[in-house]
């Protein structure tokens, strides 16, 4: 088993705190780090790592500390944000370096099967600075599978990637968790993590916000009290009729359209059109106003 333990872990550069207090476990299977831009992630996947020490608390591989420590790199691959791959270098000599540096007893072999377990065999010796984003990203990702690790970490593996090269890998990180590997993946997207990973750990502000699988998550976020606007053609008496029901905790009708804190989504999603019809009003738009991922981000960390 490999599990990595993160044990009240704070990160701060200068005066920025950059992981607050984070407590988590991630263990075999496929795990999603959700959270908006400069939440800390990167951060949190450097110490899981073990290039960067905490400045507080412990990051630990099967209950050994990882940071400095070469016996622990021999289980961990890490595909960094960064684009910095060496562009002079072909694609196989950058990932026969990693093996090298590894100390595999048969390099060329781990090369040539993590660059076909990539798909990227055909382009293997080009350089580096002819490949498009997407095989960059997955030139990196052949590098650090090339020691076979037990943990794999990725720091925004999607971005750059076309659709075909997102499934590619979105099937390569289920496999992997499949086969007992523990990977851990970061994103911003919500809908990119819930289509690979089943277990989900939030962060925000470098604090951490939820942990779950996709469904519990999900839910934390419909619960959550939502603006939605209304437009009927009757919205003074569809509004009298909503502020009895207890799906919603307030309406108002002073912006010129028909706004809506709805408290409980899954009966108001029910019940707006049952009323509507029964009124004899007609609905013209049900939309909500405040659907970005920083607010949902913005509640989670509120429910704390
Ligand atoms: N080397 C550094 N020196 C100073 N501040 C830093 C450094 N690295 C990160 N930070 C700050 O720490 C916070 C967390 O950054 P981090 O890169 O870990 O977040 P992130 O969730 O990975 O964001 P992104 O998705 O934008 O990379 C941010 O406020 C960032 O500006």
């Amino acid at each position: 088993m490999s599990v990595i333990q993160i044990d009240q872990v704070s990160r701060w550069y200068g005066n920025v705190v950059a992981v607050n207090d984070v407590t988590m476990t991630i263990g075999p299977g496929v795990t999603g780090l959700l959270g908006p831009n400069g939440a800390g992630k990167s951060t949190l996947i450097t110490m899981m790592a073990g290039f960067l020490p905490p400045s507080t608390g412990s990051v630990t591989l099967d209950d050994v500390p990882v940071w400095q420590n070469q016996a622990a790199y021999r289980h961990i691959g890490l595909v960094p944000e960064t684009e910095a791959v060496y562009d002079t270098l072909t694609g196989a000599q950058f990932v026969r370096a990693n093996a090298e540096l590894q100390g595999l007893s048969n390099p060329a072999a781990a090369t040539t099967a993590a660059i076909s377990t990539v798909e990227l065999t055909d382009a293997a010796r080009r350089r580096i600075s002819t490949y498009s984003k997407g095989m960059k990203q997955r030139i990196k990702m052949a590098a650090a599978l090339v020691h076979e690790p037990s943990v794999l970490l990725l720091d925004e593996p999607f971005n750059g990637m076309d659709p075909r090269q997102r499934l590619h890998l979105m099937d390569l990180l289920r496999k992997m968790g499949a086969d007992g590997r523990t990977v851990l993946f970061s994103s911003h997207i919500l809908e990119e993590v819930q289509q690979v990973a089943t277990h989900i750990e939030v962060v925000i502000s470098g604090r951490h916000a939820a942990s779950g699988d996709y469904r519990a998550i999900r839910t934390l976020m419909t619960d959550r009290p939502v603006l939605y606007r209304l437009r009927s053609s009757d919205d003074r008496r569809l509004a009298s009729a909503l502020i009895g029901d207890p799906c919603t905790s307030g309406a108002d009708l002073a912006a010129g359209s028909l706004q809506v804190q709805v408290a409980d989504f899954e009966r108001f999603s029910r019940i707006v059109p049952a009323l509507a019809r029964d009124l004899g009003i007609r609905l013209l738009e049900v939309a909500p106003t405040d659907e970005s991922l920083e607010s949902v981000f913005s509640y989670l960390v509120g429910r704390r």
